[in-house]
């Protein structure tokens, strides 16, 4: 007895401290010895604690950034603005020190690149297009990772699909999706954009005949690209999307409306109740997903073949069993890619759009100018959308002023070199688009100012370097939707120019804030009249 005691005791105190052991070994002796390698590379930057690496620091100086701007916005009418017409004077385009408030503190004392720490993770800050040149020139799209450690934050929303899917994986899953969004099957999406958005704008106008001018163009909008989108991922009808589209929006909240401490070690445990609602909605989702998966195989109807999923499906079909097919769970993941990257990217791209041509309705008019000349007088002709040039060089200004995808992220797989520095295996990469976008060094001292008229004579709308404008990611990790991006943007606005004009409303708060993605903080309220 006394000695089966004994070995039991032995043998727990041993598992227990190897428990003990790997927990130091990866939370402390892994990253110490990564944060030697970086500093002997001459990287420097602020200075972490364990185990908050810099999330304390952050939390303060985005209290003292929401401090003074609370203070200012009451004091002050002499904000500096970039606006022209009523209702807007106090909204200007200059929101990084705002959205990003820690990362352009730490630009005044460490430069654009730099490193900073989450929890016991490093973070490459990369705000340089030199920089990210020779970093991404030596190293193939299959080569790079995604963090692990949003991998697995945001692993209920996106699982393993096309964003987060690495190496050889991810040259399967690129080249099986890629053909589902070439122009003809794009092409056979515009009629369900034309509905869905004519059924928002005759709502709009009933709002408008019953009195109530101003509308919150952002919700409405994000609802309705919602409703694209799950008509283009999955053709079925809005009932089962819009399902999916609540869940996933509640999911998005519990992840990301609060404080959250990514890269602390066991940080899931602070909140084990927000951990466990991602879980369960990330379950109900993937059983919605699998339904309607279900429902796509057994169905002989020629329409579903032309969504995104049912055109996964064909490839499944056509190409047997030689290796090329997406297992159903990898079809769940993709669909909720699809869904989740597809529709609320668009809509803010749309929404910061209407909020920048109310600040300034001389391209309102230039815009309805060229719908008529491009689309036709009396009928639009919507096979003709994407010959309105204006209307492109105003899609990439917004998106440039107020990128949806704020930054784009890495995992070095191997030791990279940039000239004499070396990124140890295993760094994480965090690339500042909204930095980049608003630096006056690569795009002038009119920066800030909304002037499509850039992109006139060049797709990078003058910016000193190429690398310099990245809205849809860089390399061959490109977003692979943009061109189902720019035929929504396109009809959706112009179908509201042709019905509609537009101001800031008085009641409208001009707070970009990241939530994922860079979206308006308090709703975007305009006024609306008919024309
Ligand atoms: C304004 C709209 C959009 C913006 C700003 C946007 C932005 C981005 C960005 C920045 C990336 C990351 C690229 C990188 O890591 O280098 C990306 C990737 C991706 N996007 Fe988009 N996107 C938009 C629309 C869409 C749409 C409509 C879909 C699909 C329906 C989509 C699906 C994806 C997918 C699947 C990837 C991963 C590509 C890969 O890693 O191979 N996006 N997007």
């Amino acid at each position: 007895m006394g000695v089966l005691f004994q070995v039991l005791i032995f043998s727990f105190l041993g598992s227990f401290f190897n428990v003990i052991w790997r927990i130091l070994f990866s939370c402390w002796i892994l990253p110490g010895r990564a944060h030697m390698k970086l500093k002997k590379n001459g990287f420097r930057g602020p200075t972490p604690n364990f185990p908050l690496g810099n999330h304390g620091e952050i939390n303060r100086i985005r209290r003292e950034a929401t401090v003074s701007s609370s203070s200012s916005s009451s004091s002050s009418s002499s904000s500096s603005s970039s606006s022209s017409s009523s209702g807007s004077s106090k909204i200007s385009n200059d929101i990084h020190s705002s959205v990003f408030p820690y990362f352009s503190q730490w630009q005044k004392s460490h430069g654009k690149v730099f490193i900073y720490w989450l929890g016991t993770e490093p973070f490459l800050y990369i705000a340089d297009p030199d920089f990210l040149k020779e970093m991404a020139s030596g190293v193939m799209g299959k080569s790079w990772g995604k963090p692990r450690v949003f991998k697995h934050d945001r692993e209920p929303m996106f699982g393993n699909g096309l964003v987060m899917a690495e190496g050889d994986e991810w040259v399967r899953h690129r080249h099986v999706i890629t053909p589902a969004f070439s122009p003809a099957n794009l092409k056979a999406m515009s009629s369900l954009m034309v509905e869905s958005t004519t059924k928002m704008l005759d709502k709009w106008t009933a709002l408008i005949n019953s009195g109530n001018h101003e509308i919150d163009v952002e919700r409405e909008i994000t609802a309705t690209a919602g409703e694209i989108i799950a008509k283009a991922s999955f053709g079925i009808s809005y009932e089962n999307g819009s399902k999916v589209f609540e869940k996933l929006r509640a999911m998005q909240i519990t992840l990301f409306k609060s404080n959250r401490y990514v890269g602390v070690p066991f940080s899931k445990l602070i909140s084990p109740k927000k951990t466990i609602e991602a879980k369960n909605l990330g379950n109900e989702i993937d059983a919605l997903l699998l339904s309607i998966i279900k429902a796509h195989k057994n169905s002989n109807d020629g329409r579903s073949q032309k969504d995104l999923l049912g055109l996964l499906l064909q490839v499944d079909r056509v190409n047997g069993m030689s290796g090329k097919m997406l297992t159903t769970r990898q079809l769940v993941d993709e669909c909720k890619t699809f869904f989740f990257g597809g529709h609320e990217t668009t809509a803010l791209a749309l929404s910061w759009t209407l909020l920048l041509l109310a600040m300034h309705p001389e391209w309102q008019n230039i815009l309805r100018e060229e719908i008529r000349e491009v689309t036709g007088d009396k009928e639009i002709d919507f096979t003709k959308v994407a010959g309105l040039k204006k209307m492109g060089w105003v899609m990439n200004e917004v998106l440039r002023l107020y990128p949806p995808s704020p930054n784009v992220q890495r995992q070095a797989r191997e030791d990279i070199r940039v000239n004499d520095l070396l990124i140890p295996n295993g760094t994480n990469m965090w690339i500042d688009v909204v930095a980049m976008h608003h630096d006056p060094k690569l795009w002038g001292e009119d920066a800030n100012e909304f002037k499509p008229e850039r992109f006139k004579d060049d797709l990078y709308g003058g910016c000193r370097h190429k690398m310099g404008f990245l809205p849809f990611g860089f390399g061959g990790r490109m977003c692979i939707g943009r061109n189902l991006t720019a035929m929504e943007y396109k009809i959706v606005l112009t179908l509201i120019l042709s019905r509609f004009s537009f101001s800031v409303s008085p009641t409208y708060s001009h707070s970009p804030a990241i939530l994922l993605s860079l979206r308006p903080g308090n709703g975007l309220q305009l006024i609306l009249q008919p024309i």
